[in-house]
């Protein structure tokens, strides 16, 4: 997967056609029947927005890539809407444009709202990007109801459940098409396994599962491939590690924001999966944070297939290391308030 979207990226840069027809017959389509796919990023303008929309211009999936933010996204639409690749970009700003940048979307991404600051958790943002989101996705059960939406305003433990109770409100809700997107601690523990067990990046991949935020994100690498049979304290120490990523970027931006590079990088890879099962693409596999049955919690992070409706199906969570099972035990009490808090916030006004 990752290294089709790295094969996208460069035909894209170096393709003046939209997508070559090796790629186009590698994906398994007929040039004609390439589907049409509107992308919306709303918080475009944002620290994550802004790489997220140049990785979406980058996509040969994306025929139509609509930019939305309080602010600035004139420019950056105008900026990104130069690269000659497939899709045509529009931005929008302005709440007054909210329904024309949603209308008729596929997929809207949400990277909209405020990051943390160093000594801050993901929990402290709730007050600001509850209300924020709470109100986009009001718009998208108005305009796009059948959308797939991938969310990465934080905290993500609490925002998927808010979107999931407006989207009910509105009579919209398809559990089959709300993500939480936590794939950059899929990309993180990648990384980061990698270079302790030595072994190249690019062949590794380990599940990561329960939520996205501190004890709640938990990386199973028992389950990691290749398999490595590192030492416990180093299981431990990587485990740490990915839970802690994103506090690792906070402090070292010292008050500059929080991770936004690789959260474009992850957020486009995510996309990019949610598209290509839209498109039939067979076997796409990604993690992500969803309503949920695999354990007592409503909603949990794990391996999911994507299909042409979304979710196609949320897999199981495989064997588990004791170490495993006691990180599990202990997310669960943080993971169950942070949702039962988005919930309760839906639900208030
Ligand atoms: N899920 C994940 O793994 C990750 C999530 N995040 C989260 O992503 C969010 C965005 O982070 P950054 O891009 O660094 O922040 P940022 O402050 O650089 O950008 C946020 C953008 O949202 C816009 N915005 C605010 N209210 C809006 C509204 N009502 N409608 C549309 N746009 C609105 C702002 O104008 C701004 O351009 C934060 O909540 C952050 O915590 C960040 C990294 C990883
Ligand atoms: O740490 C943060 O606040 C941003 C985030 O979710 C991450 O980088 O994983």
């Amino acid at each position: 997967m990752r290294s089709s979207m790295l094969r996208s990226v460069r035909t894209a840069l170096t393709s003046t056609s939209s997508f070559t027809r090796g790629q186009v017959l590698r994906r398994g389509f007929s040039s004609e029947s390439v589907p049409e796919r509107k992308v919306v990023v709303l918080g475009a303008a944002g620290g994550i927005g802004q790489p997220l929309s140049l990785l979406m211009k980058l996509n040969p999936l994306v025929s139509s890539l609509s930019l939305y933010d309080i602010a600035a996204t004139p420019g950056v639409a105008a900026d990104v809407s130069h690269i000659n690749t497939r899709s045509e970009v529009k931005g929008y700003v302005g709440e007054e444009n909210l329904g024309e940048a949603l209308k008729d979307a596929d997929v809207v991404i949400i990277p909209a709202g405020v990051p943390r600051k160093p000594g801050m958790t993901r929990d402290d943002l709730f007050n600001i990007n509850a209300g924020i989101v709470k109100s986009l996705c009001a718009a998208i059960a108005k305009y796009c109801p059948h959308a797939v939406v991938n969310m990465i305003s934080n905290p993500v433990n609490s925002t998927v459940p808010i979107a999931a109770e407006v989207f009910k409100k509105a009579g919209t809700y398809d559990e089959k098409k709300l993500f939480g997107v936590t794939t950059l601690d899929v990309v993180r523990a990648r990384t980061f396994y990698a270079g302790k067990a030595n072994v190249p990046v690019a062949g590794v991949n380990v599940p990561v599962v329960g939520g996205h935020a501190g004890v709640t994100i938990l990386p199973l690498f028992s389950q990691a491939t290749p398999q490595a049979n590192l030492p416990h304290d180093q299981i431990v120490a990587l485990t740490k590690r990915t839970q802690d990523g994103g506090t690792e970027v906070v402090e070292a931006k010292a008050g500059k924001g929080s991770a936004t590079l690789s959260m474009a990088y992850a957020g486009a890879l995510f996309a990019d999966a949610c598209l290509k099962g839209l498109n039939g693409v067979p076997d796409v596999v990604e993690c992500s944070f969803v309503q949920s049955s695999v354990t007592d919690l409503p909603f949990f992070a794990s391996k999911v297939r994507l299909g042409k409706n979304g979710v196609e199906e949320v897999l199981g969570l495989g064997a588990l290391s004791d170490y495993e099972k006691e990180g599990l035990e202990i997310l669960k009490p943080e993971l169950k308030s942070s949702i039962e808090k988005g919930i309760k916030f839906a639900n208030q006004s």
